[in-house]
């Protein structure tokens, strides 16, 4: 029950002043509701047309005043009350489902947003732990089932309040009978204690199909061309199809319990009733008058006492959705960044001299060995570093390091002498922009694409960068910068993506540009192209390259060259091409043996 109180909490400091104009409103309704079926039976008894046989004097003070006057009059009198009553109640009935949404939207919006926020400001270790098609469960078809629970939460405590006030009605007219009429309710309750537990089983059997079948499916439609081409369809169709009928076995399974304990709890109601009758009329001899109220009692709150027991079971199946929702606030909130109000103050940093690594060790935590091993290393700004090595060798890690984004476990990386911290991570990633292998273009077209890292852009600055980037094919596109390039940019060739994500990343004007393979799908003319264009940045902008092939990286005035996590040579191009034995000498003759 922990989540659904942090829930409650979190509602209340949402909804403020409006939950409690809610509450109102349901205390209301319940008096309307209440005063309603109590006063019917003894009212329309006061007008004569029925012997109720029971003076309500006692009871209700109007009884005198009303049995003086002409019946038609005190008639039309008594049922204008009772229609005045069903249409207040009506009235506020509306206005408070139009708040119950409103509470119940604003609450999903927050959470909505204050969970996609901390996603996105979480670091990277937080993203190297976690499945995006979970983040993507949960941002979706878990929030919904919150949504609902929402819904039901706010249904409860609106039954708890119309049974607390048709109790107090009830206890008014005879304390013995409601006295009777709570314990017979409690035991009720008592004896639905299994069910709520089976729900939330059953809840959390539904949050990890969800989570599997989103999983599945996103996975298979990010990989159609693997699955196309490899006619693989089969494998998939079968796993849908198992997926497919636990949803369905799940679903049944909840409404199997749910009809079952709406079945018992209406049988051993009704052997309660009927035990409860017989008592009342021959043990404690109550009147025909005071058994037709007992009646009415029992007509309004036992649906309701069932609905607060199957709004509770339906809770319990919300419960692991609450929980997973608690659960990632929490991992966001130990991988955070950086203070939300420092987010506005980030600006670039400028780096005067150079990034620095010093004895930096780096271990992913689902890997027994180090990724980085003692890793000293200095990238001057201005210059351009390139990094080499066997697969595996650790080149990527390494970027990802110096970007901030892994945190050596030992060393340091410094900024001009300074740590890299917290405090200036965020800036130092203002400064570069970031080129990968398998570049992420949205989907859209070529400008949006290019204004989202400078909203500010000129059209001439977009094509300049599109010039340097040996991306001047825009221009022969029907529809130019306008051309829409589909989910992920599939509607253009690997090398064309590449070219547009580099003049994206020259567009933003970065201190330090990183590029991660970033040329691997360009042709040979167009590599040097872009090779020509790097070359002016030198001595104006810090260039960082990985490559494998060893031609783009021929004018670096850095080459790092690792191999299993260790910097094993370090020096300039040429110098290290001179030594064919060691690990650069093998890597580049290999590459000049494929070559021919
Ligand atoms: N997210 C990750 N989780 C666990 N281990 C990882 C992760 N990313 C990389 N590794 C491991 O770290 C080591 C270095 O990987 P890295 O990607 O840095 O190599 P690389 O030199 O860039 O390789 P490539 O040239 O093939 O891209 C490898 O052993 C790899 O298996």
């Amino acid at each position: 029950m922990n989540e659904l109180f942090y829930f409650l909490k979190r509602l209340y400091i949402l909804s403020g002043k409006i939950l409690y104009l809610n509450i109102v409103g349901m205390v209301l309704i319940g008096i309307f509701e209440g005063v309603g079926i109590f006063l019917l039976i003894p009212l329309i008894g006061l007008t004569g047309i029925v012997d109720v046989g029971y003076d309500y004097s006692s009871i209700f003070w109007l009884y005198s005043n009303f049995k003086e006057m002409p019946q038609t009059l005190g008639l039309i009198i008594v049922l204008g009350a009772y229609a005045f009553l069903i249409i207040a109640q009506s009235y506020f009935q509306r206005n408070q489902s139009i708040l119950n949404a409103k509470i119940q939207q604003n609450f999903i919006r927050h959470l909505r947003e204050e969970t996609y926020n901390s996603i996105l400001k979480a670091n990277w270790g937080f993203f190297l732990k976690k499945k995006k098609t979970d983040l993507l469960n949960l941002m979706s078809l878990e929030l919904n089932r919150v949504a609902g629970g929402t819904t039901l939460f706010l249904q409860f405590i609106s039954s708890l309040i119309f049974t607390f006030i048709q109790l107090c009605l009830a206890f008014w007219l005879s304390a013995s009978m409601t006295i009777s009429l709570i314990i017979l309710g409690s035991l009720l309750l008592i004896f639905s204690k299994t069910f709520v537990k089976k729900s939330k089983e059953f809840g959390e059997d539904t949050m990890l199909l969800s989570k599997e079948f989103i999983g599945g499916v996103t996975d298979h439609f990010n990989g159609i061309k693997e699955i196309k081409s490899n006619s693989l369809e089969e494998n998939h169709i079968n796993w849908f199809h198992n997926i497919s009928g636990e949803i369905e076995k799940n679903i049944l399974n909840i409404v199997r319990l749910k009809t079952l304990s709406q079945f018992v709890y209406k049988i051993v109601s009704a052997l309660l009733i009927v035990t409860f009758v017989f008592v009342a009329i021959k043990v404690l001899k109550t009147q025909p008058a005071q058994l037709m109220l007992i009646i009415v009692i029992f007509s309004r709150l036992w649906p309701r006492l069932a609905g607060i027991q199957s709004n509770l079971e339906q809770l319990s199946s919300v419960l692991p959705s609450f929980k997973s929702f608690q659960d990632l606030q929490a991992e966001c909130q130990i991988a955070k960044e950086l203070e939300e109000e420092n987010y506005k103050k980030i600006e670039p940093i400028s780096i005067l001299r150079g990034i620095e690594c010093k004895h930096v060790s780096f271990k992913y935590q689902t890997q027994s060995n180090y990724a980085l091993k003692k890793i000293n290393l200095y990238v001057p700004t201005n210059c351009m570093t390139a990094i080499v090595g066997p697969s595996g060798a650790g080149k990527s890690t390494l970027i990802d390091m110096i970007m901030g984004l892994n945190i050596p476990e030992e060393g340091q990386v410094l900024i001009d002498g300074n740590p890299l911290l917290k405090d200036n991570l965020l800036s130092l990633r203002k400064s570069i922009s970031y080129v990968p292998q398998d570049p992420f273009l949205f989907n859209t077209s070529i400008r949006e694409n290019m204004m989202i890292v400078n909203p500010q852009a000129t059209e001439a600055q977009m094509w300049e960068s599109l010039e340097f980037a040996a991306a001047d094919f825009v221009k022969n596109l029907p529809k130019g910068l306008d051309t829409k390039i589909g989910d992920r940019g599939i509607r253009l060739s690997g090398g064309e993506r590449q070219r547009i994500v580099l003049a994206r990343a020259i567009l933003r004007n970065p201190a330090v540009l990183v590029l991660d393979e970033a040329t691997s799908s360009l042709d040979t003319e167009n590599e040097a192209k872009v090779q020509q264009a790097l070359e002016q940045l030198k001595g104006k902008m810090t260039i960082i390259v990985i490559a494998h092939r060893l031609s783009t990286i021929r004018n670096a005035e850095q080459v790092i060259v690792l191999e299993e996590g260790r910097i094993v040579q370090q020096g300039n191009f040429n110098e290290l091409a001179m030594d064919k034995k060691n690990v650069f000498g093998k890597l580049l003759g290999k590459q000049l043996e494929v070559m021919g």
